[in-house]
């Protein structure tokens, strides 16, 4: 078991989102949250991202905001994913100077998805799509045994996303990812959870579901 809730609230402050969630993920699930806006996704991810951190694991993320720094390039952003492991010397030498190896580290995963072209250019520069490219780039930069992933493919067409979605797969254990795409949930994902009004109405194996099984996800 990596992460459990059990009868848990979580919320923000006074408003509280899940009333009482039990949930648990084990090592080794790809797990796809499907489920309308506001239904919770993302504050399901952030308490399992919290919940993981803190217990030490190797965790990477990818915000649903991204959480770039727009005035430096896609490099550097996608750098940030090691920022930890250097001292701060290190670090600043780097944003002005990249060093050859921190390049050479980056530039497969920019190519990889499709960033080479725009490597060292500034983020606030790029498409909506390449912004969430440069922010799963980062998370892969990052690596580790989990990654959580909050919409990680809303803004790319769907090959690409099919071709990103395979990456995450290839590169960690195990998967938490927020989709709203629900045949890439079923394709890509072993399990989905899916949300309404803050509460998990769905929990089972993708192949024991259909579209259809999901359609009220989405109603009403
Ligand atoms: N920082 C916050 N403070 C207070 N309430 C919040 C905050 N963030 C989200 N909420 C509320 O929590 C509920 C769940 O929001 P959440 O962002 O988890 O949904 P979501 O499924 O990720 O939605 P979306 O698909 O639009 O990103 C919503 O009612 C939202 O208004």
């Amino acid at each position: 078991m990596l992460a459990a809730f059990a009868d848990e609230r979580l919320g923000y402050g006074e408003r509280v989102v899940f009333e009482n969630l039990s949930l648990a993920v084990r090592a080794g699930e790809r797990i796809a949250l499907l489920g309308r806006s506001g239904s919770g996704k993302s504050t399901l991810i952030s308490a399992l991202y919290r919940r993981l951190a803190d217990a030490g694991a190797r965790v990477a993320l990818v915000p649903q905001d991204h959480a770039l720094v727009p005035q430096l390039s896609v490099f550097h952003n996608i750098y940030m994913g090691r920022l930890d492991r250097h001292g701060a010397l290190y670090n600043a030498l780097n944003l002005i100077r990249p060093f050859r190896r921190e390049r050479a580290a980056v530039a497969p995963l920019a190519e990889e998805l499709g960033l080479a072209p725009e490597l060292m250019r500034p983020v606030e520069r790029l498409s909506g799509g390449q912004r969430q490219r440069t922010a799963v780039g980062r998370a892969f930069f990052r690596g580790g045994d989990i990654l959580l992933a909050d919409e990680p493919v809303s803004a790319v067409d769907e090959t690409q996303a099919r071709r990103i979605l395979e990456s995450m797969a290839a590169r960690f254990a195990t998967l938490v990812l927020s989709l709203h795409a629900v045949d890439l949930a079923l394709e890509s994902a072993d399990r989905i959870i899916g949300l309404k009004a803050s509460r998990v109405v769905v929990d089972a194996p993708a192949k024991a579901l259909t579209r259809g099984d999901l359609d009220g996800l989405y109603a009403g």
